[in-house]
């Protein structure tokens, strides 16, 4: 007899990155919840690196449901602030989540830099946890080297992508689509690696 299907929690309160990962899962066979659906409340992001908050969402979610979580902790990294906003991408400007905020300080603060000056990459840490005391959580990191913009370009995707160009699509990552940017990006190069550890995972089932 078949076993049940999986049921994990998407340890995330961001719609954008919900929508990616759900699509970026098509290819594992299990159930996905979004931790709202549970009311989770958002994790505390103490972590000084993407790695740490990831292991707090996900250890955090699956505490309060009982359920396997995947969580995401992700930013963007500018060469010339040296790595900033860094883990503080969400909350860059103060407040968190305020991405129209967070994209005019980004556009001040590299006011005047010529094009080769304006480096950076988008970084994705995906954390696998199957309890909240998982002694072996399965981890996943993904890059995305582009440049930041002066100014926003095109309407897809969240956060950063308006200011996010990446040269090799001629696009930034808002013009591109979601199909493009769920093929490319640092959140498509980490869940590959996600799902080719958990398909060769015996406590997967
Ligand atoms: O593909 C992306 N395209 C554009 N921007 C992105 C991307 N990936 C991360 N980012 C930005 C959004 C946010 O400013 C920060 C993530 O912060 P991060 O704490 O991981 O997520 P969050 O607080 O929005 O949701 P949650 O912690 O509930 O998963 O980096
Ligand atoms: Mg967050």
């Amino acid at each position: 007899m078949a076993s049940p299907r999986q049921r994990w929690v998407l340890a995330s309160g961001n719609a954008g990155k919900l929508e990616e990962m759900r699509s970026l899962l098509a290819a594992l066979d299990i159930e996905l919840v979004a931790q709202t659906e549970f009311d989770v409340p958002d994790a505390e992001e103490t972590g000084i690196a993407f790695v740490d908050n990831a292991l707090i969402k996900a250890r955090h979610a699956a505490a309060l449901t009982g359920l396997p979580a995947i969580a995401d902790d992700s930013g963007l990294a500018v060469d010339a602030l040296n790595g900033a906003p860094g883990v503080y991408s969400a909350r860059y400007a103060g407040t968190h989540g305020d991405d129209a905020a967070n994209n005019a300080k980004l556009v001040a603060a590299l006011e005047g830099l010529a094009p080769e000056q304006r480096g950076a990459a988008f970084h994705c840490c995906l954390v696998a946890t199957r309890g909240a005391s998982d002694p072996v959580p399965v981890i996943a990191h993904g890059v995305w080297r582009g440049r930041v913009l002066e100014a926003p370009r095109g309407d897809c995707g969240f956060g950063y992508d308006p200011l996010f160009w990446v040269d090799e699509e001629n696009a930034s990552a808002a013009e591109m689509g979601a199909a493009r940017k769920n093929a490319i990006s640092h959140r498509a190069r980490a869940m590959r690696q996600l799902v080719e550890q958990l398909r060769g995972d015996d406590h997967n089932g």
